[in-house]
């Protein structure tokens, strides 16, 4: 039997199946790779913005961990909100025995709408604790600056955030997501090893990106769960991504979630996946 590539998340949830765990999953699928879950928060979430979280208590984190671990080994791990300062001290020591394994640090901090899923305070320990362990961390504009504690305009700032990560908090790289700013979707890569490189999509004019830095991560996620080297992995992932915001559905409210079957539509123009 040719072998089965399995991809761990540990991450927070959300109802609606568009962004947390249940998007890393429903990507890991499509990329043909198994997917296991460790909940970290339990959020009432929609696409119009987060209602209420109740966070898993630690034991139960640890435990769930341990169950997978000791039975179907990940091949690739990603984290993505890790809400609590004790939280991400478990998951470093955890991480740390588990060393061999590539890790994707994505440092979620607020829902598309703006609500806070990581409070502010909480935030240094992210960048002491989970950040130096990963094989690569995935921020937004928001996070990165946050992360770097300066402000990003344009790519230049990008380029420039992206090297003070992996220098500063010893992240092995990174990929820094321009989504939110304008233009082409420019996405900046660093590791010491490769240099600085972008990486550019056509903007999908569209609202309906909830869910889109989940896909992301949980694509690279994947891909490095195949063995494929860190560049290349970015690289898939980011076209995997591109073609889930180019179908994204129009449904809900609020920011639409991304389509995770959308890199299955490529070839069929003038398909609409909402009829
Ligand atoms: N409108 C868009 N069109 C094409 N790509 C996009 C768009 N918005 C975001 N992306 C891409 O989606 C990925 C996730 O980025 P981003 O939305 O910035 O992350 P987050 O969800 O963490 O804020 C990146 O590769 C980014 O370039
Ligand atoms: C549990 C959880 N994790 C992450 C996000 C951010 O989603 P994204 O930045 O990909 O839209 C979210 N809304 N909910």
């Amino acid at each position: 039997m040719s072998t089965i590539y399995r991809a761990l998340t540990i991450a927070g949830t959300d109802p609606t199946g568009g962004a947390g765990i249940q998007a890393d999953l429903k990507t890991f699928q499509e990329l043909e790779v198994y997917g296991m879950s460790v909940i970290t928060s339990l959020v009432a979430q929609n696409t119009t913005g987060v209602r209420a979280i109740h966070h898993v208590p630690l034991e139960f984190i640890d435990q769930q961990f341990q169950a997978v671990v000791d039975d179907i080994y990940p091949s690739a791990i990603k984290t993505g909100m890790i809400a609590l300062p004790e939280m991400m001290e478990l998951l470093q020591q955890q991480l740390n025995s588990h060393k061999n394994v590539p890790y994707v640090c994505d440092p979620v901090m607020m829902a598309k709408n703006g609500d806070p899923l990581l409070e502010k305070h909480v935030r240094a320990k992210l960048r002491e604790t989970l950040v130096p362990l990963a094989t690569i961390v995935t921020p937004n504009i928001a996070e990165a600056e946050d992360l770097i504690d300066m402000q990003i305009d344009d790519i230049d700032d990008m380029e420039k955030a992206a090297i003070r990560i992996v220098k500063e908090l010893g992240a092995q790289s990174v990929v820094v997501k321009g989504g939110s700013l304008t233009g082409d979707a420019v996405d900046v890569f660093y590791s010491r090893e490769t240099g600085l490189f972008k990486l550019d999509a056509p903007r999908t004019d569209t609202k309906h990106t909830h869910g889109t830095g989940c896909t992301f991560s949980a694509a690279i996620c994947a891909q490095l769960a195949k063995g494929i080297a860190l560049l290349d992995a970015v690289q898939k992932a980011k076209a995997f991504t591109a073609d889930a915001i180019t179908w994204s559905l129009q449904i809900g409210n609020g920011y639409g979630p991304t389509n995770h079957w959308g890199h299955r539509l490529n070839g069929l123009p003038g398909k609409n996946v909402n009829q």
